[in-house]
């Protein structure tokens, strides 16, 4: 069982990260998915298919570990999986945002198959938790699409299990997944994903 309480407090982080990030334009037409940590065994994650900028408490739901509904009638999110893994292997991580904006879509796409993104010289990569310099690599792996998402996720936690300092993923033409601490990390690494997303493309731009 979880608690009633803290059911609330992480119901409240994922619907004001909702209006944040659907005013950003980056949780466009119900795509995206938003959860927070309740306790070692729960999160709050999203209900599957719901407008992400207009979330209510019967938007979001509890789940386990193993992603089954807990006391809920609802279908989480499609990448429910996606969450727990990370939730599992990372016991810090209180918070995980996936969105999908036009610069996470577009860059995506551009990138070359079997490379991650290299983020390099930026004083901004000192938004991501534990960063001191911008002489450091961010390794943003770029995962390949799919439906599958079980197996997905699992190549993602093998990917993580390897690389636990880095602090997002891309799906090709799909969009960003990135944790947290809290939901405010979460969210500063979300904008700091964005923004250096549009310095790597404005940099494609004029020096193709
Ligand atoms: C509206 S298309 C996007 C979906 O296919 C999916 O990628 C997504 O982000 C939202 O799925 P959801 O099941 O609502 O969590
Ligand atoms: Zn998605």
């Amino acid at each position: 069982m979880f608690d009633v309480t803290r059911y609330a407090v992480a119901a409240d982080s994922i619907i004001s990260a909702g209006r944040f990030l659907y005013g950003r334009g980056w949780s466009p037409a119900t795509s995206s998915n938003y959860s927070a940590r309740i306790d070692e065994n729960h999160i709050a994650i999203t209900v599957s298919g719901r407008h992400k900028g207009e979330l209510g408490s019967g938007d979001v739901m509890v789940v386990d570990l193993t992603g089954q509904p807990v006391q809920s009638q609802c279908k989480s999110s499609a990448e429910t999986r996606l969450h727990t893994v990370l939730y599992q292997i990372f016991p810090d991580v209180g918070a995980i945002l996936h969105t999908h904006s036009v610069k996470a879509t577009v860059l995506s796409r551009l990138l070359p198959a079997g490379k991650p993104l290299s983020l390099e010289g930026y004083e901004l990569q000192k938004a991501f938790s534990g960063v001191q310099t911008h002489e450091s690599t961010l390794d943003v792996p770029v995962f390949e699409n799919t439906q599958d998402i079980d197996a997905l996720a699992e190549q993602t936690k093998c990917w993580f299990e390897q690389h636990p300092e880095q602090p997002g993923y891309l799906i090709r033409g799909h969009g960003l997944y990135t944790w947290g601490k809290t939901m405010a990390d979460c969210l500063r690494h979300v904008e700091a994903f964005e923004f250096l997303f549009e310095c790597e493309l404005e940099t494609m731009r004029v020096r193709p």
